[in-house]
């Protein structure tokens, strides 16, 4: 399709998606899942998941009980836009301006600069009617910084841009996925007027008289859509990771190469052992993502409740749990989907593979909703605070527990002796613990040789997103842990998850085995021994693997993979979806008599002569 007939097609499905969801009898999850399946990437996505959010967490309830009713019956469309031409990252950078003019009971918006051009915001190029934009507050000459306000931007009679406002769509992004239907827009102002009580005044507000009354409630929950997207996206990530190994485990039993005796069958490639060192975590990923993100769920709807009643004791670790697991599980998704189009070799690169499109559509997922380097920065400011607090006897609390043991983690050595050992979990979680906690302790003795933290803090910037990371691996592999000691019934399913859980962890210290080692958190010795464990556990999942990924119970329409049928029926497929692109429309094509004939032709004659 042609982008224009991408995107018309996209407004069917989403028109369709949203019909079905007010005609079927659909709990409210159903009706998420569907809008999300059907709309994936959408601007009936963003309009629920972000603009709906936006005013629910920063609006009044008058405000409330005005836009939700619209937008619920989707009488208006709205989109979130804080993004700029000039600043994403940077939220407190932002330009656009909404200036309070007494006079009017008005704020007039305005785009100072071209870098003050909202840029990216997804469904705001040619759908969305209204917006909630993030502008500087501006009363009486002075900047209180960046606020939420909601914002009509087309006429509702003929979708035109109302006067004062140019909008449009920022152009083609990154290969021919699916991205492309969704129309990610740029939106300038020029003086254009919204009333008073269009600003989003839950937290703050301007009164008659234009005076700005600040939030008594901390100003970081105007960030609160971004936390509770950055929540979702984790699932979203075990979703993803989940479906490039189905595809690539049920090709990987399905390809045969090499390996046969005196002209026998030859091996399967799933049997070689590079094939499960590097497939098999990835799928222990798709079930860890998808056990930490349950968590994170919880941890996010148990932070709101406590917001609700103005308790905001874990909103910091709310926001270092979102931040980095988001970043965590993208960085690591985005890679394992590459990986799983290379485990299946030259199809992984076709179309009807259903990889280059998985990738095409995820791979944004490390950029929006906050860059992961920046989001990991967040995650080691917080832990940088936490170990400053040791001493003070503040006990760390939440997933920085361990903290309050490192008396013993900074000293402990690991009491490893033999591979089975590192099927132990307590064992496996100090471990971890232990290298966590010596990075993050390493970077805090670091920093506190800096007369200026915040230099220090730039300077050490690399090692502080490693430790991070380190942190945010912990958090993943103790939650499959608790998952396993926990919920799962059935032995045998039990066992299969177990096996993963330490593919999980154990793969993780082979791929960051410098840092288990300059933190002496493990010896070489316990490091070989952790790899010979893996190797046994890969022989042990080996005979399960198949039925691990049909566990995730995907369709092939869903999955759309010729390499990852449930049938296994892959090269008679592989014909199918050749012969029917175009270019097989015909046997001679299009071309040859223009340029193909006269060159022949020419080198013919200058032969013969
Ligand atoms: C990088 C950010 C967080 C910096 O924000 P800033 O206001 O400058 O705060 P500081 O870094 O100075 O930190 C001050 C203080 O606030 C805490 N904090 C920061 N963010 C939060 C939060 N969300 N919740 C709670 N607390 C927060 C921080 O920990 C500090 O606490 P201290 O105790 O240490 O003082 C910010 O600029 C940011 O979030 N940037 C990323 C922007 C982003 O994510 N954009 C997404 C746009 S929407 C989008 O991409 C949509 C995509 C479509 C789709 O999803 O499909
Ligand atoms: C597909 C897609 C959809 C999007 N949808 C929306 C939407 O609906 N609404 C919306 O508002 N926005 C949206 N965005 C914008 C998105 O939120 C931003 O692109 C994102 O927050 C990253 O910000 P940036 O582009 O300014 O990156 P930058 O911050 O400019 O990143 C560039 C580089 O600088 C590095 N960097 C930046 N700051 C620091 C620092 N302090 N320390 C170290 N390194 C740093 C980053 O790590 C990165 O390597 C979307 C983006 C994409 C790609």
């Amino acid at each position: 399709m042609t982008r224009k007939e991408l995107f018309k097609n996209t407004l069917r499905k989403s028109v369709h998606a949203w019909k079905l969801i007010n005609e079927l009898p659909l709990s409210d999850d159903e009706s998420l899942m569907l809008r999300h399946f059907m709309d994936q990437p959408g601007f009936l996505d963003l309009h629920w998941r972000m603009f709906v959010p936006a005013i629910k967490g920063q609006g009044t309830e008058e405000q409330k009980q005005k836009w939700l009713p619209l937008a619920n019956k989707m009488q208006i469309i709205g989109c979130y836009a804080q993004t700029e031409l000039g600043h994403g990252s940077n939220v407190q950078g932002l330009e656009t301006t909404a200036t309070f003019d007494p006079q009017t009971d008005q704020f007039i918006l305005h785009s100072p600069t071209q870098t003050s051009s909202k840029w990216w915001p997804g469904g705001l190029g040619k759908v969305s009617t209204h917006a909630v934009i993030y502008a500087r507050l501006i009363t009486d000459g002075k900047d209180h910084g960046v606020h939420g306000f909601i914002v009509q931007l087309r006429n509702m009679d003929d979708h035109s841009p109302l006067p004062g406002i140019t909008i449009g769509d920022i152009g083609v992004k990154f290969g021919n996925g699916a991205y492309n239907s969704m129309d990610n827009g740029f939106l300038m102002f020029d003086k254009f007027c919204i009333p008073r009580d269009q600003m989003l005044m839950r937290l703050s507000k301007v009164t008659r008289e234009g005076k700005y009354v600040p939030s008594d409630v901390p100003r970081q929950l105007m960030y609160g859509t971004m936390v509770s997207v950055r929540q979702t996206i984790v699932s979203n990530a075990s979703i993803a990771m989940a479906r490039a190994v189905c595809i690539a485990t049920r090709y990987s039993a399905v390809r045969r190469q090499f390996g046969s005796q005196n002209g026998g069958i030859e091996t399967q490639v799933i049997d070689y052992k590079t094939q499960q060192n590097r497939l098999f975590p990835l799928l222990a990923s798709a079930y860890a993502f998808r056990f930490v993100g349950e968590w994170l769920k919880w941890l996010y709807t148990d932070v709101t409740q406590r917001l609700e009643a103005s308790d905001f004791a874990t909103l910091p670790e709310a926001h270092a749990c979102t931040a980095g697991l988001k970043s965590m599980t993208t960085s690591a998704t985005s890679d394992g989907i590459e990986e799983c189009r290379k485990l299946c070799g030259g199809h992984g690169y076709l179309w009807c593979s259903g990889l280059p499109e998985l990738f095409a559509v995820y791979v944004p997922a490390c950029t929006y909703e906050g860059d992961n380097v920046v989001l990991q920065l967040q995650v080691a400011r917080f832990l940088m605070k936490t170990v400053s607090q040791l001493g003070s006897g503040k006990a760390p609390a939440g997933t920085t527990a361990y903290m309050g043991r490192a008396k013993h983690l900074l000293q402990c050595r690991s009491s490893i002796r033999k591979a089975e050992d590192w099927l132990n979990p307590a064992m496996v979680l100090e471990t971890f613990e232990a290298r966590a906690l010596r990075m993050a302790v390493s970077c805090a003795n670091n920093l506190s040789k800096f007369e200026n933290q915040e230099q220090g803090f730039s300077e050490l910037l690399a090692d502080l997103v490693e430790a991070a990371i380190a942190h945010c691996q912990l958090i993943v592999v103790s939650k499959f842990i608790v998952k396993l000691e926990g919920e799962i019934k059935g032995k045998g399913v039990k066992n299969q998850l177990k096996n993963l859980c330490y593919i999980y962890a154990l793969h993780l210290i082979h791929k960051h085995l410098g840092d288990f080692l300059s933190t002496n958190s493990i010896t070489s010795e316990q490091a070989s021994l952790a790899n010979h464990q893996l190797r046994s556990l890969y022989t042990q999942v080996r005979p399960n693997a198949v039925a691990l990924v049909d566990a995730f119970d995907y369709t092939d329409h869903y999955l759309g993979s010729v390499l990852g049928r449930y049938d296994g029926n892959v090269y008679p497929k592989l014909f199918e979806e050749a012969l029917k692109d175009p270019l097989n429309d015909t046997v001679v094509p299009d071309g040859y008599h223009e340029y193909i004939r006269p060159l022949i032709k020419q080198h013919l004659r200058s032969a013969r002569l």
